[in-house]
C-alpha cells in the first residue's frame, strides 16, 4: 500500500500530542492530552513517567482512529520531546525509580552551587558541553536521584539502572525495552555530552557520579532506531512502523521551520520561549548568556545552534488562568490586553522558576512592579503578555551580539503565536518583522521531517524548505524612542526580581 503519512509524537511539558502529516507537510489530524504537573515543594516540578507514556500512547491510537488512516499507509514515526527532563528506571523491571524530574525543577540549585566551586569546572562545562552550570540540565537531576532515592546508587553501580530524556523513555516503551537510544540534540542538554568530541564526557560523568552504563547510545537525529508495534487484527502480530527521527522539541522546531542555513533563527512560544539560531558547523561560544547546543545530527555529523532559553513564557498565561483566575482561557488575554492602551507602567517578571538566558539566576523569583492606584486587571494581563515579548527581546539582543548577525526577521511558532496582540507587540519591541507560518505545529513537523527523510518519504532538505508557507507577517509599528523606553522599564523590573530567594 502506498505510504502517504508520517506520524510525529510530540511529548511536551504540559501535554502529549500525536500529529499525522502528509507529503506536503500539512496536518491531517491531531490528538492531544494534558497530563498532571506535580509540584511536591516550592520550585520543584515532576511528571509521572507512566502518565507521560500512557498519554503519549493513547493519543497515538486516537489520532490513527480519528483520521481513519491505515497503519500500512504510515511511512514512519518521529519523536520530539520536552528536553532535559530526566527519567531513571530499572532495566530489569521497567519501573522508574523516581518521578521524572522536569527541566523547570530547581531542586538541584545547591548541587550546582557546589559544582561551581570545583576547580575550573564551570569553564569546562561551558566549553565542552556548551551549557552553563544550572539546575535546568539533566546531569544534576540524575545525580539527585542517585543520591536521594534509597538503593539507587548501588543499583546504578551494578548496571541495573537506565537514564533517558523523554525521547529515550518513549522509544524504550514503544520497543518493549529493546532500544535505549537518544540523539545529539537531546544528549547536548544533559551536561554529560561533549558537543565537540560527540561522545559522553568522561570528566562530567566522573564529576556527577553517573556511570556510563546508564547512558543511552547516541544516534543520528534521522535514522531507523527500531520499530513500534501499532497492534492490528488479533493474532496478526500487529503492524510495525519504523521509528526514524528524534530531536529535542526546540531543535525539531528549528528544523520544522526550515532554518537550515547559518544565521536562520526561530522563536517558539510554548510553556517557555526558546530562540535558536543555526550556526552551521561552527559551535559559537556565547559571551551573553546563551547556550551552545547541537541543532541536528545527520549522517554522522552535527550542526550547531546558539540558544536562548526562557523558562516561563506561555506558562505565565496559565498562571493568570489557574492561579490568579483573571481569565478563563489563554485566548482571552488578547481581548483584555487590547482593552487598554498600554500596561500603565506595570511590569510582570514571571521568574517563577528563576531566570534562564541571559540572566541565569536560579534564585530569581516572580515580581509585579510599577503598580499604581489605577492599575487594573487588564494592565496585569497585558503586562504578562508583554513579559513574553520582553524576554524574547533579551534573547535576540544577546543573539545579535554573539553572532554578529542583524536579525531583521524572526520565524515564530508554538501555542502562544495565535495571539495577534503578542505577535504585534513582539515585532514592536524587537524592531524586527515577525513571520508566522501557516503550520505553527513546527515542532511536530520537524520530527516528522526527520523521520520521513530517514525512510525516503521526503527526498532532501530543499524539498522540505519549499513547503514553508507564511500565514502572517507582523511589522514594527512603534517609534524607536518609545520602544527603548518600554524596554528600559523591563530591564529595571528584572533587576528587582534577581537573587530574591537568597536575600
Ligand atoms: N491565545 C493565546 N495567547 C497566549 N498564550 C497562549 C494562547 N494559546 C495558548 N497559549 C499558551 O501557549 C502554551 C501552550 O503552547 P504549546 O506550544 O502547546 O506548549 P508546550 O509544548 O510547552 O506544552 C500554554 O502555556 C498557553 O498558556
Ligand atoms: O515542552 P516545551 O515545548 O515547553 O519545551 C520545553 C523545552 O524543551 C525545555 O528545554
Amino acid at each position: 500500500m502506498e505510504k502517504k503519512y508520517v506520524i510525529a509524537l510530540d511529548q511536551g511539558t504540559t501535554s502529549s500530542r500525536a500529529i499525522v502529516f502528509n507529503k506536503d507537510g500539512r496536518t491531517i489530524g491531531m490528538a492531544q492530552k494534558e497530563f498532571t504537573q506535580i509540584y511536591p515543594e516550592a520550585g520543584w516540578v515532576e511528571h509521572d513517567p507512566f502518565e507521560i507514556w500512557s498519554s503519549q500512547s493513547s493519543v497515538l491510537t486516537e489520532v490513527i482512529a480519528k483520521t481513519g488512516i491505515k497503519n500500512e499507509e504510515i511511512a514512519a514515526m518521529g519523536i520530539t520531546n520536552q528536553r532535559e527532563t530526566t527519567v531513571v528506571w530499572d532495566k530489569n523491571t521497567g519501573e522508574p525509580v523516581y518521578n521524572a524530574i522536569v527541566w523547570q525543577c530547581r531542586r538541584t540549585a545547591e548541587i550546582c552551587d557546589e559544582l561551581k566551586t570545583r576547580d575550573g569546572l564551570e569553564a569546562y562545562v561551558k566549553s565542552n558541553t556548551g551549557l552553563v552550570v544550572d539546575a535546568y540540565f539533566s546531569g544534576t537531576k540524575i545525580k539527585w536521584i542517585l543520591d536521594n532515592v534509597p538503593g539507587a546508587r548501588e543499583k546504578a553501580d551494578n548496571g541495573d539502572l537506565l537514564f533517558g530524556t523523554v525521547d529515550t523513555w518513549i522509544i524504550w516503551k514503544l520497543t518493549n525495552g529493546r532500544v535505549h537510544v537518544t540523539d545529539p540534540t537531546n544528549a547536548s542538554r544533559t551536561m554529560l555530552y561533549n558537543i565537540k568530541e560527540l561522545k559522553w564526557d568522561e570528566r562530567m560523568m566522573e564529576e556527577l557520579g553517573v556511570p556510563a552504563s546508564m547512558l543511552p547510545e547516541v544516534k543520528n537525529s534521522s535514522e531507523v532506531y527500531g520499530e513500534a508495534n501499532l497492534g492490528g487484527v488479533a493474532g496478526s502480530g500487529g503492524y510495525r512502523i519504523p521509528i526514524s527521527g528524534i530531536a529535542g522539541d526546540q531543535q525539531a522546531a528549528l528544523f520544522g521551520q526550515a532554518c537550515f542555513a547559518p544565521g536562520e533563527a526561530k522563536n517558539t512560544y510554548g510553556t517557555g520561549c526558546f530562540l535558536l539560531m543555526n550556526t552551521g558547523e561552527k559551535a559559537v561560544e556565547s559571551k551573553n548568556g546563551l547556550l551552545t547546543t547541537i541543532a541536528i545530527g545527520m549522517n554522522g555529523k552535527v550542526e550547531y545552534a546558539l540558544e536562548g532559553s526562557v523558562f516561563v513564557g506561555g506558562a505565565s498565561i496559565q498562571w493568570l488562568r489557574d492561579e490568579l483566575k483573571l481569565i478563563n482561557d489563554a485566548a482571552d488575554t488578547e481581548y483584555f490586553a487590547n482593552k487598554v492602551e498600554d500596561s500603565n507602567g506595570v511590569y510582570v517578571v514571571p521568574a517563577f522558576v528563576g531566570l534562564g538566558s541571559p540572566y541565569w539566576d536560579m534564585y530569581a523569583r516572580g515580581t509585579i512592579v510599577g503598580l499604581t492606584r489605577g492599575a487594573n486587571r487588564n494592565h496585569i494581563i497585558r503586562a504578562t503578555l508583554e513579559s513574553i515579548a520582553y524576554q524574547s527581546r533579551d534573547l535576540l539582543d544577546a543573539m545579535k551580539d554573539d553572532s554578529g548577525i542583524e536579525l531583521n526577521a524572526l520565524r515564530v511558532d508554538g501555542g502562544a503565536v495565535k495571539n495577534n496582540f503578542l505577535m504585534q507587540f513582539q515585532s514592536d519591541i524587537l524592531g524586527a518583522d515577525v513571520l508566522r507560518p501557516e503550520i505553527t505545529e513546527t515542532t511536530a513537523l520537524g520530527a516528522a521531517y526527520l523521520a520521513g527523510l530517514a525512510v525516503g518519504f521526503w527526498k532532501d532538505k530543499s524539498e522540505i524548505a519549499e513547503s514553508w508557507k507564511i500565514n502572517r507577517k507582523f511589522n514594527p509599528a512603534i517609534e524607536e524612542d518609545h520602544k527603548e523606553k518600554l524596554y528600559g522599564g523591563w530591564r529595571k523590573a528584572v533587576e528587582r526580581s534577581l537573587k530574591w530567594e537568597t536575600e
